[in-house]
């Protein structure tokens, strides 16, 4: 029987050949494959059926065109994909994101990453991800609107609530979802469970919109009550002004922490005073609903605006929550040089891999399949919600929230615990490998497809 390879040079070559010019993706494989080979290697049930191959080749790429007119009547086109990468677990699942920097390398790493975040869920979640090199910026109510409503006159073909689940990302809020949903529904003529993160009023779960940036704040709440300490009382910097951050900063207040900075991508603000309820409040009308600047929070309550990111600021918990790449190898030793105890990411994919490698050495560092599972997972019981056609309290919604970070910190102990520097826990370690038996499992219980 022909065994997978489980040298990562040479894996990591067969990977870049088939994949020319797709970087991201290249990252994420390689960040899990050191991982899982030498799992496999030492585990003769997970050797023969190449499993680690065929988890890096997607099951199908669709690519298409989205035509849409502007407010001053140009014709505008934009390319579009989603990606459908593995299904052996539950229906593909996975986020859709709007912005110029998209590519099919991005995607590919985001559906990547996908299918073992949704696996720790414990939910029956395969992995996707999708998305445009459309720019909501700056466009109109009206333009994304009609770029949302032609995308969808493609895309609905490919998805079902028993197919592929689409959800929110960079670039895709409420709005955007709102807009896709609607002409999935007209298209379909169905009022099905075909996507998450919809508005409370047309089947959305409370408690989605919040549930990825409290979901990581419950994450480091375990990862600092397995070392016998707390949240309450420390400073944290945080990255992004996003769906994510701003929910990261709520809990992180919630419970007693103080967050001294937030971003966007001209520049980030530094609040030594910390962000307070009052000053939140300001931040979610400015970003949700007046989509404005950050340097804005900076006149209004007269802190110190910079261009640039907040890795320079000292604080005892690090939260990047905005995009990928966002933290490289001299922001990381200036974090651990100021004190740093623990970082866990919001975003995907946040820190380049010089970064990953120092913050898995020196700090406790959760990776965001791990950490910011809480979206998904959330989007997990709107699927369950929509199924059972009822809704549960935003208590109920917490409360199953919890839990989930919890078993999914539980995963992350059972098999990373004692395997990082100095006996520490290996958050990385231990969220690969826990996402990839459970896939690996199903796919070998299956057959070959
Ligand atoms: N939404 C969710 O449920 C989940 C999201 N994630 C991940 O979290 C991250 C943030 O997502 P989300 O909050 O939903 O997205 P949003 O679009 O709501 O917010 C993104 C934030 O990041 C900033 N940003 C984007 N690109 C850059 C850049 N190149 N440099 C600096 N800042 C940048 C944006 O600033 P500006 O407005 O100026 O562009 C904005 O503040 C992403 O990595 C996403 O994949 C992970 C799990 C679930
Ligand atoms: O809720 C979802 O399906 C998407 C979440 C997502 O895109 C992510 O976890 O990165």
């Amino acid at each position: 029987m022909k065994k997978t390879c489980t040298n990562i040079d040479q894996f990591m070559a067969g990977l870049r050949k088939r994949n020319p010019g797709q970087e991201e993706f290249h990252e994420a494989v390689q960040e899990v494959a050191s991982d899982v080979l030498p799992f496999i290697a030492n585990h003769k049930d997970y050797q023969g059926e190449c499993l680690l191959e065929r988890l890096t080749e997607p099951d199908r790429v669709i690519t298409f065109r989205v035509s849409w007119v502007d407010d001053e009547g140009n014709v505008r086109a934009n390319r579009a994909w989603r990606v459908q990468f593995c299904n052996a677990i539950g229906p593909y699942k996975g986020g859709m994101r709007f912005d110029e920097t998209v590519t099919e390398s991005v995607l590919k790493f985001l559906g990547f990453e996908q299918i073992f975040k949704n696996s720790l869920t414990g939910l029956p979640m395969g992995g996707a991800k999708g998305g445009s090199n459309f720019n909501p910026k700056g466009k109109s109510d009206g333009e994304v609107m009609r770029f949302c409503q032609s995308l969808m006159t493609e895309l609905h073909r490919y998805i079902g609530p028993d197919k592929d689940v689409p959800a929110g990302d960079i670039g895709v809020g409420a709005r955007e979802i709102g807009y896709m949903f609607g002409q999935y529904r007209r298209l379909s003529h169905s009022f099905t469970g075909a996507m998450t993160g919809k508005g409370i009023s047309f089947g959305g779960s409370v408690g989605r919109k919040e549930a990825t940036g409290y979901g990581v704040v419950y994450f480091m709440r375990e990862i600092l009550h397995a070392v016998d300490d707390d949240i309450k009382g420390k400073t944290a910097v945080v990255s992004g002004s996003g769906n994510v951050a701003l929910y990261c900063i709520e809990k992180l207040v919630q419970l007693g922490a103080k967050p001294l900075t937030v971003s966007d991508s001209s520049g980030f603000i530094y609040d030594p005073d910390g962000i307070d309820e009052e000053k939140l409040a300001f931040l979610k009308d400015l970003k949700e609903v007046r989509r404005g600047r950050i340097e804005e929070y900076a006149e209004k309550f007269g802190c110190t605006f910079k261009e640039g990111r907040p890795w320079g600021v000292k604080a005892d918990l690090a939260f990047p929550c905005a995009t990928q790449n966002e933290l490289n190898g001299d922001e990381a030793k200036s974090l651990i040089d100021n004190g740093l105890l623990a970082l866990a990411e919001g975003a995907n994919m946040p820190c380049e891999s010089k970064a990953q490698h120092l913050l898995r050495k020196h700090v406790l560092y959760a990776p965001g399949k791990a950490s910011n599972a809480g979206g998904v997972a959330v989007s997990g019981l709107e699927q369950s919600q929509n199924s059972q056609r009822i809704s549960w309290s935003l208590e109920e919604v917490d409360k199953r929230l919890q839990g989930i970070m919890k078993d999914i910190h539980g995963k992350c102990i059972e098999h990373g615990k004692g395997k990082g520097a100095g006996d520490k826990t290996d958050y990385v370690r231990g969220a690969n490998i826990g996402g990839f038996i459970k896939v690996a499992d199903a796919l070998q219980e299956c057959g070959v497809f």
